[in-house]
């Protein structure tokens, strides 16, 4: 990478929609300040679209639909990448960083499984490489994790991290709308993704998980690494078997460095719906904000809170790297490096620790619960709390667990619903969080 010597940064910007139309915007309207931040004036060299005539609104001589040409030229010095998806993005951006730009991108699809080469590339060349916006939006939570707690351990890292569907469970869990009307708004309001069942079915998350892990703990963890569930599962019943429990639904994502008996450490991570007791403070969390918590030895708990989605607060996070990236250039440094030297293990999400709401129809006679508590006690799984409720000829049971392997909840879910007993399960959702 060369030191700019008083001349502009020059900027080429891949893709122009709902994040790149804002980057373009704050950059007009803030370009003297974001200089003066910067150190040298921060200048659009290109913008690569798919439709050059869509874009009335962009100087057409800096409208390109090649954005494979526009990343290698000699006046380029940094690559915005506003695109998505992996291919071709992948190879534009290998491209960019062997030839000595940096790269700043909200791209968490791409991260979550080529991280690893993407850095390899930066490396090589000597370029940087900036991600703050592809994790919780406008929500500064990357660079806390790779800069700020660098020289503190990290044990766990657990949030909302996607704002469609915390939009969605929001919506539901308050006024009771429905689900294909409120994903229409969360689209409509530019918060999900291209394809919005990368929201709802968890990849999007998951892809986020990866990325928080690996920053977190070290370690190379990519998005198949990470356990994933989405929300398309998630009924009306549930968020009523919640409310009863004085508890909502949310998706979470939960990464976790834990040491064994053996003394043998590894690393978790997860995403998938949870009920979490209506006095956490992750209950509170509405629409698209996400929130995050992160917990070290030595800090203690941190807890980041923001806007995880929409075009201007991701487009802050994107300036915020841009102005790193060219002071980097200026003053002929690098930023941070990948840091994957724990390289820990990551353990399967059947050995997970977690804890069980179930929620059963079952049969109103003598000897009911006490068929439930044995399938319960066979797995070797410890019952917390036991609620009943009668109605006619049949009764609503509700089991909370104690902390058990995710496997053998599984197990035992699956054997109670083959009981005789068991007219129906209702809801089945892990817990998070102690009951007031
Ligand atoms: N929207 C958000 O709230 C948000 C938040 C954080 C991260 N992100 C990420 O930011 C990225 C962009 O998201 P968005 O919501 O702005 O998407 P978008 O669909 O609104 O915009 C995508 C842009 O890419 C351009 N494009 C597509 N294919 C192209 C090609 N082959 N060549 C050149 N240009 C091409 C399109 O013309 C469009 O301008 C994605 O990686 C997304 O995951 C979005
Ligand atoms: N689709 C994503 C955008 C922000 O990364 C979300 O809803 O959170
Ligand atoms: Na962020």
């Amino acid at each position: 990478m060369s030191k700019v010597d008083g001349r502009a940064i020059r900027v080429a910007l891949l893709g122009c929609g709902t994040v790149g139309g804002e980057v373009v915007r704050i950059l007009a309207e803030q370009g003297g300040e974001l200089a003066a931040r910067a150190g040298a004036p921060v200048e659009l060299a290109g913008i690569a679209v798919r439709r050059p005539d869509k874009h009335p609104e962009l100087p057409p001589g800096l409208l390109t639909a090649d954005a494979a040409e526009l990343v290698t030229r000699d006046d380029v010095d940094v690559v915005v990448e506003l695109v998505g998806g992996i291919e071709p993005v992948r190879g534009w951006l290998l491209a960019a960083l062997r030839a000595g730009k940096s790269v700043v991108t909200a791209n968490k699809a791409l991260l979550a499984e080529h991280s690893g080469e993407l850095f390899e590339a930066a490396d090589a060349s000597g370029a940087d490489l900036y991600f703050e916006a592809a994790v919780a939006g406008a929500i500064p939570l990357l660079r806390p994790l790779r800069e700020s707690l660098a020289g503190d351990r990290i044990t766990r890292v657990m949030g909302i991290v996607n704002g469609t569907t915390n939009y969605i469970l929001s919506a539901m869990d308050s006024t009771g709308a429905g689900y294909s009307e409120t994903l229409d708004e969360a689209s409509r309001l530019g918060y999900a993704e291209a394809d919005p069942t990368a929201d709802v079915d968890g990849y999007d998350a998951a892809s986020k998980a990866a990325i928080l892990a690996s920053l977190a703990f070290h370690t190379r963890v990519t998005a198949a690494d990470v356990h994933r569930e989405g929300i398309a599962e998630v009924t009306a019943a549930d968020l009523a078997a919640a409310r009863i429990l004085g508890r909502t639904v949310k998706l979470l994502a939960i990464c976790e460095r834990v040491t064994d008996d053996n003394g043998v450490e590894s690393v978790s991570a997860r995403v998938h719906p949870v009920m979490i007791p209506r006095s956490h403070q992750l209950a509170g969390v509405g629409g698209a904000f996400n929130a995050v918590y992160v917990e070290a030895d030595a800090a203690g708990e941190l807890m980041f809170y923001g806007q995880g989605a929409g075009g201007a607060p991701t487009a802050s996070a994107v300036l915020g790297d841009l102005v790193a990236v060219a002071r980097n250039r200026v003053a002929g440094g690098r930023g941070p490096r990948e840091s994957a030297h724990a390289a820990l293990p990551v353990r399967p999400m059947g050995q997970t620790p977690t804890r069980y709401h179930v929620s059963l129809s079952v049969a109103d006679r003598a000897g009911v619960l006490a068929q439930v508590a044995q399938a319960f006690a066979g797995h070797g799984v410890s019952i917390a709390a036991v609620r009943q409720r009668d109605a006619d000829d049949r009764a609503s049971l509700v089991v909370v667990t104690h902390l058990a392997p995710d496997a053998a909840l599984q197990s035992t879910v699956d054997e109670i619903g083959k009981l005789d007993v068991v007219h129906e399960v209702v809801s089945v959702m892990r817990v998070e969080g102690e009951d007031q």
